[in-house]
């Protein structure tokens, strides 16, 4: 038994947690017991920050309170805004970019050392205020334009629209925006959450967990799927092909399809019902119903086809990306605002597993030679 292997360390249960549920069978997902549909509607980013980093929902002072301090926290170092913009020139990938300019912070944080566990909130508070600030910054100068400084009178969400556009965002884009980042906070131990944790459990600080969080979020097998599912969108329109054909074309060829499967979900990601009606919302307000009519297609032939049956249902990535193209987002942004968001997530993990903390070090079977007789280099 404690040989048994266990690829991808599928259904292994390494810690407990009380962060976050997800019930892969019904399409549940629960953040410290509180439904991601009421959280959604009902709670903004920063209600659901406090809620995983203090274990409770803030009354209305507290709340007022904790967003304060975080929006303290958004101005970030002139050095750093000046190595985002070599990134840019560089032609950087955001994802990348966010990677490099994330481990930087650190060299202007007195504080980035000390204790794991008490040390992790505090950083992990300036970590999620600034990351918006260079995500925004960057996204400007590859465009030609100077960085916006941080509004701290904004929402999380409403400043990062101000400061990626230079415009004071509407209602609409605010809440819309702010309800994408409530569900994306957390999902259980997903790749990056856990390789966060697997820094963490080392003590080793929090930037160094949310650097690697950030790594492994920009895989096409995780958070990089939004932008591949945006990608397949423009391919079909741009060819005029029809929806189902690009499927079927895709099929023929071996490939998977963007946005669908899921390790734990076996159904449609209940995050992605959720992104499909607001999607709904919006393209029925501007009248552009192009990506809905696509991805509808899409999980309609998949879903004749028995694939969904099979457990290989939309998941969160599916809807995220049309959702933000309507708030005019460019494509390559779609996973570092996923960062921006999970971000949340990694920290309360790690902030969690320090408190009983004990190094992650698993093992592999071996399968090389034994005995294999050493010969030195000169007579090799
Ligand atoms: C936020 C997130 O991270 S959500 C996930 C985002 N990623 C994607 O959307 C990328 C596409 N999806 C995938 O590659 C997978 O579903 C994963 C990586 C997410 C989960 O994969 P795993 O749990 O490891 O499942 P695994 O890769 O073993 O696939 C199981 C079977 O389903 C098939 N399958 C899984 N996903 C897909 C897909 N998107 N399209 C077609 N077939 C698929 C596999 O080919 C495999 O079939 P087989 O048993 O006949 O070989
Ligand atoms: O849980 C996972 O494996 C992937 C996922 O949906 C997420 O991280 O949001």
């Amino acid at each position: 038994m404690a040989d048994e292997l266990k690829r991808g360390l599928e259904g292994v249960l390494v810690a407990e947690s009380d962060l976050s549920y997800v019930d892969g069978e019904v399409g549940k997902l629960v953040y410290r017991g509180y439904d991601i549909e009421d959280l959604a509607r009902g709670a903004t980013y920063e209600e659901v920050l406090y809620l995983l980093w203090h274990g409770s929902l803030p009354n209305a002072a507290e709340l007022d309170s904790f967003a304060a301090d975080l929006a303290a926290e958004r101005e970030v170092n002139d050095d750093v805004i000046e190595t985002v913009r070599a990134l840019a020139d560089a032609g950087e990938r955001p994802m990348a970019a966010l990677r490099t300019a994330t481990s930087m912070l650190s060299a202007y944080d007195a504080d980035a050392e000390g204790d794991a566990g008490e040390a992790t909130l505090r950083q992990g508070r300036r970590i999620t205020a600034k990351i918006p600030t260079v995500l925004a910054a960057f996204e400007r100068v590859r465009q030609g334009e100077e960085p916006v400084a941080p509004d701290p009178d904004l929402s999380h969400a409403g400043n990062f629209l101000y400061m990626l556009t230079g415009t004071e965002p509407d209602a609409v884009s605010e809440e819309t925006f702010d309800m994408a980042l409530t569900l994306h906070a957390d999902h259980g131990l997903n790749a990056s959450t856990f390789t966060a944790m697997v820094i963490g459990s080392t003590m080793a600080d929090v930037y160094s967990g949310v650097t690697g969080g950030i790594g492994a979020l920009s895989g096409p097998l995780h958070g990089g799927a939004n932008q591949d599912v945006m990608e397949v969108l423009h391919e079909i329109d741009a060819s005029a092909k029809d929806p189902v054909q690009w499927v079927k074309d895709r099929q023929d060829d071996g490939g998977r399809i963007p946005g669908f499967g899921h390790r734990v979900y076996k159904v449609k990601d209940p995050r992605a019902k959720i992104l499909e009606e607001k999607l709904r919302d919006l393209a029925e307000s501007s009248g552009d119903t192009k990506w809905l009519d696509y991805t509808t297609a899409i999980e309609e032939y998949l879903t004749d086809q028995g694939l969904v049956e099979k457990g290989i249902a939309p998941n969160v990535d599916f809807y995220s990306g049309s959702v933000y193209d309507s708030l005019g987002i460019p494509l390559d942004m779609y996973t570092p605002i996923f960062a921006m968001s999970r971000v949340g997530g990694w920290i309360a993990h790690v902030a969690e597993y320090q408190e009983d903390n004990r190094l992650i070090r698993p093992r592999a079977r071996y399968t090389g030679p034994e005995d294999a007789e050493f010969v030195p280099i000169d007579e090799r």
